[in-house]
């Protein structure tokens, strides 16, 4: 039988609804709307078309969004003002900085800069710091955020499941692999390096695939039954020449014979993606502001 799909834009629309009821209750409460701030330094197409939905997304969800589009040539000690400016900004309560920045600029510095309480992002050590020592006040990465949602809304409790992570980036691998292990997962983090890699993703319960690598994970690595979710956004020569099309780490049409259950690209997590960075917005609205959390956010 083939594999149940993980339809990650109907959850992330019944979420972002959520939210967008949440933010005109905090409105309502506070006085102000949420305040989302993005950055992007340069021109990168595929940048600009991810920034341009979540501004969308965010007044789609009664928020107010500012974006600060920068030049290409930005100097460091330039981002770094506007970081501390936002910052000091009180309308601001969630700052984002699109990712990759260009090479005249040290990444780390600018995470570093952000203001751990505005952090949407959670990239900032100190919630790295938080989430793995199980602190709830962490803000945690969105794309793994999103990626546990699903889960968690397709399985009910993880507790005791076997899960794969491939990947150990900062911004996925390591806080999935985080998230899964608060939830009571026996967690593997796998790897470039890692020997026998179908073997050890043979075991997984939960397998997530964040390599980049377009069609990696073959459907003869999967146990029968297992939830994928796939993570991967790789563009692909398309069927007609000069055409490209968009496909997942996860071989999906083999996958998809042997699975429980599978997260589509398109379709999936990414998705999810920008829900979460408005939920991290609302959440952070609300603590600066002392107000409660809602439950169901
Ligand atoms: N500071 C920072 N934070 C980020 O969260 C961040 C970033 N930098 N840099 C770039 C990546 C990429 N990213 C995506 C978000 C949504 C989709 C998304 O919605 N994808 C759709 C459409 C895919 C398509 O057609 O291009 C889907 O998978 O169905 C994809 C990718 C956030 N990123």
């Amino acid at each position: 039988m083939a594999a149940a799909l993980i339809d990650g834009r109907a959850a992330a629309e019944a979420l972002r609804a959520r939210v967008g009821i949440a933010a005109d209750f905090f409105r309502a409460a506070s006085g102000r709307a949420a305040g989302l701030a993005t950055v992007l330094v340069g021109e990168d197409p595929a940048s600009s078309v991810y920034i341009r939905s979540k501004i969308k997304a965010t007044h789609e969800a009664n928020m107010h969004g500012v974006h600060h589009p920068l030049p290409a040539d930005t100097r460091e000690e330039q981002l770094l003002a506007l970081v501390e400016q936002l910052n000091r900004d009180p309308s601001v309560d969630g700052i984002l900085v699109q990712l990759p920045l260009p090479d005249q600029i040290d990444t780390a510095r600018v995470i570093a800069a952000i203001d751990p309480d505005k952090d949407v992002d959670g990239f900032h050590v100190v919630n790295a710091g938080r989430l793995a020592v199980g602190d709830p006040d962490a803000l945690v990465p969105c794309t793994p955020l999103g990626c546990l949602h699903l889960l968690k809304s397709h399985l009910g409790s993880l507790s005791g499941l076997e899960a794969v992570v491939i990947g150990r980036s900062n911004i996925v691998g390591k806080p999935m692999a985080a998230l899964l292990l608060a939830e009571s997962c026996t967690v593997t983090i796998a790897h470039s390096r890692t020997s026998d890699l179908p073997e050890v993703c043979r075991r997984a319960d939960i397998l997530v695939a964040a390599v980049g690598r377009a069609e990696m994970v073959r459907g003869d690595w999967i146990k029968p039954g297992a939830c994928l979710i796939d993570v991967g956004i790789n563009r692909v020569a398309g069927a007609e020449p000069g055409k490209t099309r968009i496909v997942g780490d996860v071989a999906f049409d083999e996958a998809r014979e042997v699975a429980g259950a599978i997260t589509p690209v398109p379709g999936g997590v990414g998705p999810m993606t920008i829900a979460m960075l408005l939920r991290n917005t609302l959440v952070a609205a609300h603590r600066r502001a002392n107000l409660a959390v809602p439950e169901d956010l």
